[in-house]
């Protein structure tokens, strides 16, 4: 679907919506250890829906009144859909093969481009056998042997919290190498906390205890990327109030608060559970590292398309492996805004050009579709965008959300 915005920005309020992150490691963790849970505050993205699917077939019954609740009853399934979510796929692939399945994973053509080789080469090593299908994977664990593992995480800390799924539902311990993304590993341990077990961590090596617990109620936290492209707005805008935030969270998109507090002149606002963001100017050039934060990338991409400070996007090549290649979709969403770019080795430099609107934005990817979108909003450009339906895949309230600052869709 595509359509124009319209309207003129007024200060608002957002509740920022659950993070996927953290709902789709509880759905599928309940459905594979036999553990029910109870979550609050999931908004339904399509990334949870895939998770919720999963769960589905796995057994389990899903019941949804105020809460959303999992009531699991693991058996294998034969096969599952995995959609676009690399999340999703990923945490799947190692549980599966802790149960010993035999299970056909569906793909969707964005996702079968993206890596699961070193997630493969390591369950490989256990006896699990996987065969490409070309619309997915066939993965046969039916005759596999658990063992101690070593996972090279430098294409995804993924496949890290894969593993330490896997080996929490079987025994052995974990070795990770390389890890990127390294915080979301933080995420998959308070996951697993919260069904009662421990784990041990040391410089990337991982040992299990075993689960006491017999159920759980969770409340899942907003989402800070997706906080983020309310930020950047309200950095050019004016003052945006963004609820359901923990001031405390492990989620490593945390990290903007301080990124953007160290280079403005008015700082965030920060409260126990939302953050209040104001119009300001920049002090010094703002630096952002994909290797830690990189689904920050697109949308702080735009501070350096519109402000006097330029953005400096490090190890960016890890930017090709995501729903998109996020490296040339933020090159050209900011050439589209006459932005100048410039690259070598280490970084890609964001810096404002002479300012040009676009008539038209065709993104397939829902980061880089909700980036064009704020990035239009602050040229105040009277600009098509395209394939919107996509923004669901991380946060379906995005539009609505837009109401909010006083805008409004032309269908
Ligand atoms: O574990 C997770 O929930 C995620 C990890 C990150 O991927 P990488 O670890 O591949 O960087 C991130 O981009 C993704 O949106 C969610
Ligand atoms: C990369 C993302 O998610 P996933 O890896 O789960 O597809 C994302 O939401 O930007």
């Amino acid at each position: 679907m595509n359509v124009r915005i319209s309207g003129e920005f007024r200060p608002g309020v957002i509740n920022a919506p659950s993070s996927k992150s953290f709902s789709q490691r509880y759905i599928l963790y309940s459905a594979f250890s036999n553990i029910p849970v109870t979550l609050k505050n999931v908004s339904f993205s399509d990334d949870e829906r895939i998770a919720l699917e999963i769960a589905r077939a796995c057994g389990a019954d899903i019941e949804f009144n105020d809460s959303l609740t999992i009531k699991p009853d693991f058996r294998c399934p034969d096969e599952i859909n995995a959609g676009e979510s690399g999340t999703s796929l990923r945490l799947v692939t190692g549980l599966l093969a802790a149960r010993r399945c035999k299970t056909f994973i569906h793909e969707e053509a964005s996702l079968l481009k993206r890596p699961l080789d070193d997630l493969i080469k390591t369950l490989s090593e256990k006896n699990v056998v996987f065969n490409n299908l070309g619309n997915g994977i066939m993965i046969d664990a039916s005759n596999s042997i658990p063992s101690d593992s070593i996972i090279d995480g430098g294409r995804s800390s993924q496949f890290v919290s894969s593993m330490m799924m896997y080996h929490s539902l079987t025994s052995g311990s974990l070795k990770a190498l390389n890890i990127v993304s390294n915080d979301y590993i933080k995420i998959t341990i308070k996951t697993l906390n919260d069904f009662g077990i421990s784990v041990y961590n040391s410089n990337g090596f991982f040992e299990f205890g075993k689960t006491l617990m017999k159920g759980n109620k969770i409340c899942i936290e907003g989402d800070y990327s997706s906080a983020a492209f309310w930020i950047v707005l309200g950095l050019f805008k004016g003052d945006i109030e963004i609820k359901n935030l923990k001031s405390d969270s492990c989620q490593p998109d945390a990290a903007i608060i301080n990124i953007i507090n160290g280079i403005s002149e008015r700082k965030i606002d920060i409260y126990n559970n939302k953050i209040v963001v104001h119009k300001t100017g920049f002090l010094g050039d703002l630096y952002i590292d994909v290797a830690k934060n990189p689904d920050l990338a697109p949308p702080l991409s735009i501070i350096g398309i519109f402000s006097d400070i330029a953005v400096h996007i490090l190890n960016y090549r890890r930017l090709e492996i995501k729903e998109s290649n996020r490296e040339e979709n933020i090159i050209s969403m900011a050439r589209s805004f006459g932005a100048l770019i410039e690259k070598n080795d280490n970084e890609m430099v964001i810096r404002r050009g002479k300012i040009s609107l676009p008539e038209r934005i065709s993104f397939s990817d829902h980061r880089m579709i909700m980036s064009s979108i704020i990035a239009g909003l602050i040229s105040s450009g009277d600009i098509l965008y395209e394939n919107i339906e996509n923004i669901s895949k991380s946060y379906p309230g995005f539009l609505n959300d837009l109401s909010n600052l006083g805008y409004y869709i032309l269908k």
